[in-house]
């Protein structure tokens, strides 16, 4: 299995709505071309920041087949499949598998506290489904499942199994998955926040919910981890917990506040669905700020 176009940067694709907030293949091309012309490695379509959790089949679908048909070939593309059922989840592999996806990958599954015996088997059946590797996604905190390192261990047997996107918060757990992985298994580093100590913990790339927000800042983080520029590495690191901080800091959610920094920055994607809070008119003032911020930050390292 070649491993080289799994490693970079990641950003995690948000769902590009029209004006009456349905999915827009026009917006969904843009941003898949907004983010090849910054020259990522690949896109992780259809997680957290795809809202796929308030899309329904089809939606996730066409999401998927606009930005394959928009990337295939340009950049590595990874189909996050995982739904609440495993007929549903299936379904979404095979489709991704048709549309020419490099790999898959998934939550487990939601809102029932299964036995990880369950999940494992969840897992599994997703992989059966294609020939395509598979990518473990783990994020406690909205899943509310920490993956253990023995079910970790089970996963890799499988040798579709290529690796994990680790969110939980700390770092440590990219080491021990790493040191518990086959000799290539890939770690994704989760919290953007922590992205430069997640590198350095042994994570050999990145897929992250703010990335696209500035994925400039991020290539350069990366770039400076592995020239083993630590310093530079660790002040990057903090502009970009800064422009974090401030995207989380309003009342709207914040993908909502990634969006309308887009659009202020000529890149109109739309907005969220609800249940997750729109920005307001109120904090338009809010976000020009952070917009400005965040192009300054850019601008430092050009
Ligand atoms: C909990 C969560 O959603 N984590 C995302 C994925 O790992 C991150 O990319 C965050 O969006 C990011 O670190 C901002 O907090
Ligand atoms: C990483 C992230 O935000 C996602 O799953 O889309």
């Amino acid at each position: 299995m070649e491993h080289a176009k799994f490693k970079g940067i990641f950003p995690a694709f948000y769902a590009c709505y029209d004006e009456v907030g349905e999915v827009s293949e026009e917006k969904t091309k843009q941003l898949v071309n907004y983010l090849y012309g910054k020259k990522v490695k690949g896109l992780y379509v259809g997680g957290s920041s795809g809202e796929c959790i308030y899309q329904n089949l089809d939606e996730r679908k066409q999401t998927l087949r606009y930005v394959a048909e928009e990337a295939k070939g340009k950049l590595t593309l990874i189909a996050h499949v995982g739904a609440p059922s495993t007929r549903d989840s299936i379904a979404l592999a095979a489709y991704a598998e048709e549309q020419g996806y490099d790999a898959l990958s998934s939550i487990p599954p939601i809102y029932f506290r299964l036995p990880e015996r369950a999940i494992q088997k969840y897992w599994e059946d997703i992989m059966d489904a294609t020939k395509l590797p598979f990518i473990i996604y783990n994020i406690p905190q909205t899943t509310g499942y920490q993956l253990s390192l023995d079910l970790f261990k089970k996963m890799m047997a499988n040798e579709k199994v290529i690796g994990v996107k680790n969110s939980s918060m700390p770092v440590m757990d990219i080491e021990r998955f790493k040191a518990a992985g086959k000799e290539n298994t890939i770690v994704f580093n989760g919290p953007d926040e922590q992205f430069v100590a997640g590198r350095l913990m042994g994570a050999d790339s990145g897929i992250g919910g703010t990335y696209a927000a500035m994925p400039e800042l991020f290539l350069k983080a990366n770039e400076f981890v592995t020239a083993g520029k630590f310093e530079e590495a660790r002040a990057i690191q903090k502009e970009i917990n800064d422009i974090i901080i401030a995207l989380t800091s309003l009342e709207a959610n914040m993908y909502a506040v990634i969006k309308e920094s887009l659009k202020q920055r000529g890149l109109h994607i739309g907005s969220v669905r609800e249940p997750l809070q729109a920005v307001s008119e109120h904090e338009i003032d809010k976000i020009k700020e952070i917009t400005m911020k965040i192009e300054q930050s850019i601008a430092k390292y050009q």
